[in-house]
């Protein structure tokens, strides 16, 4: 028989309690990894790694776009706390401009996404994919949007409740489980939706975007900074799926998909697209991937080092190695080595990607949903 969408709902949080325990939330990084439950961690990086045996034919793919839920949300129940203890509560990439400190360019890239979708103050906001929060606290303190969290993941959705209590943002910021490709929000409900780095998540972009543009009310725009192949991408050439398939091990992605599914995935939904930019297409001095490809000359602000070293090719290696010994002697939980490995293929593939622009994890579209007629 199959789950509901509520059984599912209800099974997940159970898992969650029994992973994190009750005060699920309030701890973050290494002092959450190490308090979480053995059995249970070891039950959701198996469900994580289950579909990601190296293979790359039809049948593997397909298992692993069937089983998007389950694997996503397993994969950001063991790599959370990674990513909050290595890069803070907002879990995406950014453009550093010289001299320009870590946080200040994770926040401009936030702002010029809410720019671009021209939020504004009391306008209903979708966030589709939230993270802990981290992008929705920013973007409601800057433009003083009411913002509404769309997350699959119990974890992380206690989490950026209990940091937005703490920023005194919770009257204007909510956080809410579901899955983005079955939305259960009234059609023609928000004024600007927006998504960073989360909807490649999705099996088929269609599904999601056209949720979007469901909720989304007439004439409301939608911007998301996706995660694509670029057009240097080749599926048939090894090298280049060889990067490809690290990213999608690395980042619990099904399947990554060219820059030009997206762009017609969003038409063929009805948005009209007004504007499409790789963001990673540029000259700046500073390359986007530099925290992961471990050149220090990159580093523009010395309150930056400690970040820069925890996501250094090195402090990584320190990080596994530390994990590893702590497993071994049962302070950290079954599987942790496991996660700190998978991430590894992640930061490898990532970095590849990235210097042979094959990959950008900063496609910006920009579309609007037509007024009716
Ligand atoms: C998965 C998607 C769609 C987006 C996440 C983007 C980034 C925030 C992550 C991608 C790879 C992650 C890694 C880390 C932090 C978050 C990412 C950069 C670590 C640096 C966290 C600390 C670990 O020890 C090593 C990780 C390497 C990968
Ligand atoms: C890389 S994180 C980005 C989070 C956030 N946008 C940020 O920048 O901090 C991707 C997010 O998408 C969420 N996600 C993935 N699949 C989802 C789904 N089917 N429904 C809802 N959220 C999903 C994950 O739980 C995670 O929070």
């Amino acid at each position: 028989m199959t789950e509901t969408q509520q059984e599912l709902r209800q099974r997940q949080a159970q898992f969650a309690k029994e992973l994190y325990g009750d005060d699920i939330g309030a701890k973050s990084g290494l002092s959450a990894l190490l308090s979480k439950n053995n059995s249970a961690q070891q039950e959701a990086v198996a469900k994580y790694l289950r579909h990601w045996d190296g293979k790359t034919d039809e049948e593997a793919e397909q298992r692993r776009l069937d089983d998007y839920n389950e694997a996503t949300h397993s994969y950001y129940n063991v790599v959370t706390d990674f990513y909050e203890y290595g890069w803070g509560s907002s879990f995406h990439f950014s453009r550093f401009y010289p001299g320009e400190s870590f946080s200040a360019s994770v926040a401009r890239h936030e702002h010029y996404l809410a720019y671009k979708a021209g939020i504004k103050e009391g306008d209903l906001v979708l966030d589709v994919g939230c993270g802990i929060g981290g992008p929705a606290r920013e973007i409601c303190t800057f433009t003083g949007a009411n913002i509404i969290g769309l997350n699959n993941n119990d974890y992380q959705l206690a989490k950026a409740k209990y940091y937005a209590r703490k920023a005194n943002l919770d009257k204007k910021l909510d956080f809410v489980k579901g899955d983005f490709m079955k939305m259960e929000f009234e059609p023609n409900t928000f004024d600007k939706v927006y998504a960073i780095e989360a909807t490649c998540h999705a099996p088929k972009l269609e599904g999601v975007y056209g949720e979007i543009y469901k909720v989304l009310k007439p004439g409301g725009v939608f911007a998301v900074y996706e995660w694509v192949m670029t057009d240097n991408y080749d599926e048939t050439n090894p090298e280049h799926r060889k990067i490809a398939y690290e990213i999608e091990l690395g980042d619990g992605i099904p399947k990554m998909f060219p820059a030009d599914v997206a762009r017609e995935a969003l038409r063929n939904v009805g948005f009209e697209v007004l504007e499409e930019k790789d963001l990673a297409d540029n000259e700046d001095k500073v390359p986007w991937y530099y925290p992961l490809s471990g050149e220090w000359k990159y580093v523009q602000t010395i309150g930056d080092l400690a970040t820069f070293f925890r996501t250094s090719y090195l402090g990584r290696k320190v990080t596994t190695t530390m994990v590893t010994v702590m497993e071994k002697i049962g302070i950290a939980p079954k599987g942790s080595r496991d996660v700190t490995l998978a991430l590894e293929e992640a930061a490898v593939g990532l970095v590849a990607g990235g210097k042979s622009k094959l990959f950008t994890p900063m496609m910006l579209f920009v579309a609007r949903k037509p007024e009716e007629n």
